[in-house]
């Protein structure tokens, strides 16, 4: 199944970068993450440099201080900034914080330069006053892009800056590498940096604020404010508030639990990572390079997975696919604290990066699923899926600041060891190594449990996870028999069954409708008349003057009619991965021809294998009706077939409620009395099920991840 007209198209981005104000905004933005992101990693490495000739813990506590600086800030205080914004002017504000934070940056080298003594402690000063500083920017530019972009353009201009926001660490990691490679020709050209890659990076972030300053105090931001705190309602405000009350959205099924478990392994994987990184690498050998590496390793694989993830593996499980990477990262993290190779470790890192990507994707996707479907009508779904996605937000972002704070901790605590093996060989196992395979081996526990929680009550498992696994690797054509004769496509099959005026047309209607406003191709089709011939057919078929045609002339002829429309229609556009609902399909010809001309059942059943080639709904909605009631909706004059004895559709209905009672997982039973809308609903939140997760553009404000997975396809 794949969405042919994803909602975040790129040209919706061009549209929404066309606004000159927005784009400059959203560059000048970009910038300032790339300079954040640039400065993390010069911090990081500047707390092991300034510690290096005291103990190795005091280095490792450094590194975890730098991070808690860095991050706990945002997740603690920006209520209170928000409310504290609020009250201030926005351009002046972002103006007044840019520049003040570019000071900070660039007072942080030039202090150590001329005070050494002094030099981290004023590191750890400088950068807690700029996150200080962040906290009052953050909300006045989350409410100044509403002013810049029309209304309906405000979700994608969100994703924008999420994206601008997370997709450039890699790039700044990359940046911080290759400056550290050249670090002796800046050393040698500009003598007074003492440590050239880190220092550069911290003149440069300075740069990016001031420029970011200077673009801001040019933006139109008119003076009124528009709904401030509505403009951000989850991003940073309430962090603490949705981690505590987000598990009511998530944790009520099995797989909502198992899901926020898989995550935050993931999250708390990369984060250690992150957290000894750079004196990992320096005991591998390697230097600032190397932890640039590192660090562009662990982002670049996330990015990577979560682009690719949808198209991984697509004949697999997404639910065995979420424990199976997530296993494959925690392995791969596992054997990082072991090796003692640079290279090796920035390709397991890459591996880990990319399992915990691919499990964020997926994981984002099936918890959308698990949030809306504990709701009861669709506007409560969108309210679930924000929170659930709220929720898990913020516990990601307080995981990674405990993981990444925490891993250093335990590794300068750990200490580095030298095991003797045998007589003459020895094997280095440092702190770092420890913690990393230490929390690969939690990891992994954490992703069997995660694993057996998203699988528990998986209705579409199919056989055993290996089989499976194997048949999805071999699986290169879409349409390939596995094994059960069923046809299988990449779109989804779904009929609507019922007797005479069941309402299935008008359901088949609003499902179209439903399906295509969210983005994914419809076919809506009914049977028998599809097709040119299947028109004539139908003709035929319905013809009262055609009283003559005996019960298995009409069977074969509602038979070439459904291979007619299957190969001609159906198939060619499941194989495009559309979405095809038929008003009716075999069961009708089990139910009318079956039951109802009493033939033989199983006949039937081959005979329309054959014509169909043996292509068999995903999911088949059954409305069910009295027949007089049906019949007493219809109007016009009744055809060949609604003509028919009361006692001939009731043998109808009993036969429809038969094939549905027998395999009650492809089928969804809907009492077709009801009011309209009842039924309607009723069969999106089953059909929702069967579909990839169309995310809420609301929720795009609330998880960083979400813009990277909408560019799917
Ligand atoms: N749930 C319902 N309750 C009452 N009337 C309905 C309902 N659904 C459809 N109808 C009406 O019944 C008639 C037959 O509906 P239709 O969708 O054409 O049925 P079918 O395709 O099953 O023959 C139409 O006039 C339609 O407006
Ligand atoms: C598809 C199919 C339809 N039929 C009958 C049922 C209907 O009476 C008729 C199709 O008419 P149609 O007008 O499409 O049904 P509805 O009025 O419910 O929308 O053909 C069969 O007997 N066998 C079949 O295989």
């Amino acid at each position: 199944m794949s969405r042919s007209a994803p909602l975040g198209a790129p040209s919706e981005a061009r549209n929404v970068l066309a606004i000159t104000s927005f784009r400059r905004l959203w560059i000048s933005l970009s910038l300032s993450s790339l300079g954040d992101w640039l400065s993390l990693l010069a911090l990081m490495s500047l707390a092991v440099i300034f510690t290096a000739d005291a103990a190795p813990l005091a280095g490792h506590l450094a590194v975890a201080a730098v991070v808690a600086i860095k991050l706990a800030p945002s997740i603690l205080f920006s209520p209170l900034a928000g409310a504290l914004a609020e009250k201030l002017d926005r351009r002046w504000t972002m103006v007044g914080a840019d520049v003040v934070r570019g000071l900070l940056y660039v007072s942080i080298p030039v202090v150590g330069l001329l005070w050494p003594a002094f030099a981290l402690q004023w590191l750890f000063i400088a950068s807690l006053l700029a996150e200080v500083v962040a906290l009052l920017w953050t909300p006045a530019k989350d409410s100044t892009v509403p002013s810049l972009v029309p209304r309906r353009q405000l979700a994608e201009a969100n994703r924008l800056t999420l994206l601008a926001a997370y997709m450039t660490a890699p790039v700044a990691a990359l940046l911080f590498a290759a400056l550290a490679s050249i670090s002796n020709i800046l050393g040698a050209l500009v003598p007074s940096l003492a440590n050239p890659e880190a220092d550069i990076a911290l003149y440069l972030n300075g740069l990016t604020f001031f420029v970011a300053a200077i673009v801001v105090a040019t933006l139109p931001i008119p003076k009124h404010n528009p709904g401030l705190s509505a403009a951000s309602p989850n991003r940073d405000g309430a962090v603490l508030s949705s981690v505590l009350t987000g598990p009511r959205h998530v944790g009520a099924t099995a797989l909502g639990r198992g899901l926020v478990v898989g995550l935050l392994t993931a999250v708390a994987a990369g984060a250690a990572v992150i957290g000894v990184g750079r004196a990992h690498v320096e005991a591998l050998g390697a230097g600032n390079g190397g932890f640039g590496v590192l660090f562009a390793a662990v982002f670049g694989g996330v990015a990577l997975g979560m682009v690719s993830g949808p198209r991984l593996l697509k004949k697999f499980s997404r639910r065995r696919l979420f424990g199976l990477v997530l296993v494959l990262a925690s392995i791969a993290l596992l054997f990082t604290g072991l090796v003692w190779d640079m290279v090796l470790s920035a390709v397991l890192v890459l591996v880990l990066g990319f399992g915990s990507g691919v499990a964020a994707g997926t994981g984002l996707r099936l918890l959308g699923t698990a949030a809306a479907s504990t709701a009861g009508t669709t506007s409560e779904e969108s309210v679930h899926r924000e929170r659930a996605f709220a929720f898990v937000h913020g516990a990601a972002r307080l995981t990674f600041l405990v993981a990444a704070v925490l891993a250093p901790v335990l590794a300068g605590l750990a200490g580095d060891h030298t095991v003797p093996i045998g007589a003459q060989l020895e094997y280095d196992l440092w702190g770092t190594g420890i913690v990393l395979t230490a929390v690969g081996l939690v990891a992994l526990v954490l992703s069997a449990v995660a694993h057996r929680l998203v699988n528990r009550d998986d209705p579409e498992a199919g056989p055993g996870l290996l089989p499976e696994l194997f048949a999805a690797l071999r699986g290169i054509d879409p349409n390939a028999d596995d094994g059960d004769g069923e046809v299988r496509t990449p779109g989804a099959f779904v009929v609507v069954e019922g007797g005479e005026g069941a309402g299935k047309s008008t359901q088949v209607r609003e499902l179209t409708v439903w399906l295509r406003d969210q983005g994914f191709e419809v076919v809506g089709t009914r049977q028998p008349g599809a097709t040119k011939l299947g028109m004539r057919l139908r003709g035929i078929l319905l013809d009262r003057e055609n009283s003559h045609i005996t019960p298995r002339a009409e069977a074969m002829l509602y038979a070439a009619d459904k291979a007619d429309h299957v190969e001609q229609e159906i198939l060619p556009a499941l194989r495009r991965g559309a979405v095809v609902i038929s008003d009716r399909y075999v069961d009708s010809t089990l139910a009318y021809q079956g039951a109802g001309r009493e033939l033989e059942i199983d006949d039937l059943r081959e005979v329309n294998r054959w014509a169909t080639q043996n292509l068999v709904p995903d999911l088949t909605v059954l409305l069910d009706v009295r027949p007089q009631d049906g019949l007493g909706r219809l109007g016009g004059p009744a055809d060949r077939i609604e003509s028919e004895s009361v006692d001939f559709h009731e043998r109808v209905r009993r036969e429809f409620r038969t094939l549905a009672d027998a395999d009650p997982d492809r089928y969804l039973v809907v009492d077709a009395s009801e009011p309209r809308e009842k039924i309607t609903r009723q069969i999106q939140k089953r059909v929702r099920s069967l579909l990839p997760d169309p995310v809420p553009s609301s929720s795009e404000a609330v998880t960083g991840m979400i813009p990277i997975i909408r560019d799917e396809d």
